[in-house]
């Protein structure tokens, strides 16, 4: 754009000789040419500061007011103008130099290549930030005449220049996200259960009668996860459990390991070992788990180990009265309450629920807070059940003044002589689970003091990484059974139903777990199995009561349930003995659920075989997240129509027994 216009200088000289006058405006130029840029280097050093201050501004004002202030203005008198910058415009103006002044500063910059084109006059004064240099306005447009330049003087912007604008956000450092180092450099325990076994007798900490338990249980060597927990366990309770080593505090735990890989004999044994030595019955140890089935199956597992010793285990998961587990967790007598359960293993509502309605049910002696399935546990923190639980251990009785109160418990605190000199029974975290967040955000939410991570998989890199389990992505990030065979099926919607009909009845799989997204898509395929017939199917859902699932559950171990079609109720945990192979009827949307759900299969070292029904738009993205987690290889496994064709008039048959069975459905169900 123009930057000065010779001619309205020429006109009072150009009375005379055009030629005359052109040659006097040429000088005037030059000479203010000049003068500008002398000023321009006696004004360098108080410039730059200002430029400094007018770039940190801009970055500061939101963008739509920069444009504002570019287009407007700046124009002298303008109401955005601040008023010192417009008092010093209104001297120029009145200075008498009038556009040549303005010429000298009008050297100066406009707010960029892009700001729209303002009259000459006003461009001089509508860009007075000092520091703003005009070199750059030549720069920004071409002058009238670039043979007018002084000589030796570039046609773009001089070295020493400053140019408006550079208001462009700088982009932000990037933080690289960093694990603690206790999640970043894990105890790395063996993921082979039938290669990296450890004898019993090779691990002496475990008392000979608990040995001899385990051996009547038909167990010779420990799994590894089991050879690396139960010695760093029992080594925290070699003092006795109520002080633990040195009086310091132990470490709490956190395992993470395979599916069907023995973690609860890892905190079953040391658990119990460690309480054998109790005089007093009291609840010392908590085991919190998120289904009443699982809970079932690891008090199961404590019984086996406590019969025949003092101990007593309680199970409290709503599937009694809250009455009837009350008298199987405290007694009245004559001068106040008898507490019956040395372990309580519980679901957490209704924990809960017993913290706060049965009397004389104390958590003041707990040593040792179990976590299974802890990734799913953290999920539901939002019941608050673990704050409620961690009061109740740290509930004072009162009484400062009471000679024992020396001894109470007190929220642990930093480490101190003073601390240790007064040791108390200690509360030691333990966590355990397949897929075990690797969060520092979530883990934190369970206040683990100086936590231990034994893990089957590598370290990762960072807590995004750890995110990603959420959002159903990962990078290799969970170890499989070695035993177990991915395998994908792509069909159709329509002959879903009848790829796991052919899969059980032309392969003659048997002892099937087939997992749904949702109770009706599990009930639905349920009638329609019975519907068509030769397979012996039980559905377990939310939709059957809890005595009716614990049936079910007998019946499948039994073998006498070919085909358990279920929801994700039983995707976690539950260790049904012989089952072959896993369905997903629906393809679960997160890893955490597909590990969860083929990891029925293919436990303790057996061989599994997990199919997945895919429809054609969730191949690749499946696909992809399997391979990102490192499942070693997933086989295609089509099922030609030519296969299903003589299953479908008996399906086409079954389809309409479906229909009149959910119509009657609804009809009951309707007011
Ligand atoms: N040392 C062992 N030797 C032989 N079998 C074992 C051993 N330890 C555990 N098992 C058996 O392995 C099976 C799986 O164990 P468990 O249920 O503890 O696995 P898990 O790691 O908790 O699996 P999930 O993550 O699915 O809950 C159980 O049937 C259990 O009896």
């Amino acid at each position: 754009m123009a930057l000065f216009h010779v001619a309205r200088y020429a006109g009072p000289e150009a009375a005379g000789a055009e030629a005359e006058a052109d040659g006097r405006a040429r000088a005037l130029l030059e000479r203010l040419q000049c003068r500008a840029r002398e000023r321009q280097q006696q004004k360098q050093p108080a410039q730059q500061e200002a430029a400094r201050a007018s770039e940190a501004a801009g970055r500061r004002r939101r963008r739509p007011r920069r444009a504002r202030r570019r287009e407007g203005g700046g124009a002298a008198g303008s109401p955005h103008e601040p008023k010192g910058k417009r008092r010093k415009v209104d001297d120029e103006d009145t200075g008498g130099a009038g556009q040549g002044r303005g010429r000298g500063r009008g050297i100066r910059v406009r707010g960029g290549a892009d700001a729209p084109p303002r009259p000459v006059s006003r461009a001089g004064s509508s860009e007075e930030a000092p520091g703003e240099s005009g070199a750059d306005a030549e720069g920004a447009g071409p002058p009238e005449d670039p043979g007018e330049r002084p000589p030796g003087e570039a046609s773009g912007p001089p070295a020493r220049a400053l140019l408006l604008g550079g208001f462009g956000r700088n982009r932000a450092p990037k933080v690289q996200p960093f694990l603690p180092s206790w999640l970043a450099e894990p105890s790395c325990v063996g993921k082979s259960v039938t290669e990296d076994l450890v004898p019993i007798e090779d691990i002496p900490e475990v008392h000979p009668d608990m040995q001899k338990k385990l051996r009547a249980h038909g167990i010779s060597s420990y799994f590894p996860v089991q050879a690396a927990v139960i010695p760093a366990l029992l080594e925290s309770t070699a003092n006795g459990f109520l002080v633990a080593r040195g009086g310091y505090r132990p470490r709490d735990l956190c395992v993470s390991a395979p599916t069907g890989s023995g973690k609860t004999l890892a905190f079953v044994i040391p658990v119990v070992q460690a309480l054998l030595c109790r005089a007093v019955c009291q609840v010392r140890a908590l085991v919190v788990l998120p289904t009443k089935e699982l809970a079932q199956q690891v008090s199961k597992v404590f019984n086996s180990y406590t019969d025949a010793t003092p101990l007593r285990v309680a199970l409290v998961t709503g599937q009694k009265s809250l009455v009837k587990e009350q008298e199987s967790l405290v007694q009245k007598t004559a001068d106040g309450f008898r507490c019956l359960a040395d372990v309580v293993v519980a679901t957490p509502g209704r924990l809960v629920d017993h913290i706060d309605q049965t009397p004389g049910f104390s958590l003041q002696h707990l040593r040792f807070l179990v976590i299974d399935e802890a990734d799913r546990m953290i999920d539901s923190m939002h019941q608050s059940w673990l704050p409620r639980v961690v009061e109740a251990v740290f509930r004072s009785d009162g009484a400062k003044d009471h000679p024992l109160a020396l001894l109470q418990r007190r929220q642990p605190q930093a480490t101190t002589a003073a601390s240790i000199s007064c040791p108390q029974m200690p509360l030691q975290k333990l966590l355990f689970s397949a897929t075990l967040t690797q969060n520092p955000e979530k883990l934190q939410q369970l206040g683990l003091y100086q936590p231990w991570l034994f893990s089957t998989r590598l370290a990762r890199r960072g807590p995004r990484d750890a995110d990603e389990d959420e959002d159903g992505d990962s990078g290799g990030k969970y170890a499989f059974p070695a035993g177990l065979s991915h395998h994908y099926v792509p069909c159709s919607l329509r002959t879903k139903p009848l790829a796991v009909l052919h899969l059980i009845l032309e392969k003659n799989f048997s002892r099937v777990l087939c997992f749904t997204n949702s109770r009706e898509n599990s009930h639905r395929l349920f009638l329609l199995v019975q519907a068509f017939g030769g397979v012996t199917a039980a559905e377990f859902s939310s939709r059957c009561g809890p005595s009716q699932r614990k049936v079910v559950l007998k019946q499948f171990e039994q073998g006498k349930i070919q085909l358990l079609i279920s929801t994700d109720a039983t995707a976690r945990g539950i260790d049904v003995q012989g089952v072959q192979r896993v369905i997903n009827y629906d393809a679960p949307q997160y890893l955490r659920t597909y590990v969860h759900r083929v990891g029925r299969t293919a436990r303790a070292g057996k061989t599994g075989q997990a199919f997945t029904l895919l429809l054609k738009v969730q191949e690749r993205k499946f696909l992809r997240m399997l391979a990102e987690a490192g499942v070693p290889e997933m086989a295609r496994h089509d099922i030609p129509n030519e296969i299903l064709q003589p299953l479908l008039p008996q399906y086409e048959e079954a389809l309409s027994q479906l229909e009149r069975a959910v119509k009657e459905e609804r009809r009951q169900k309707a007011p």
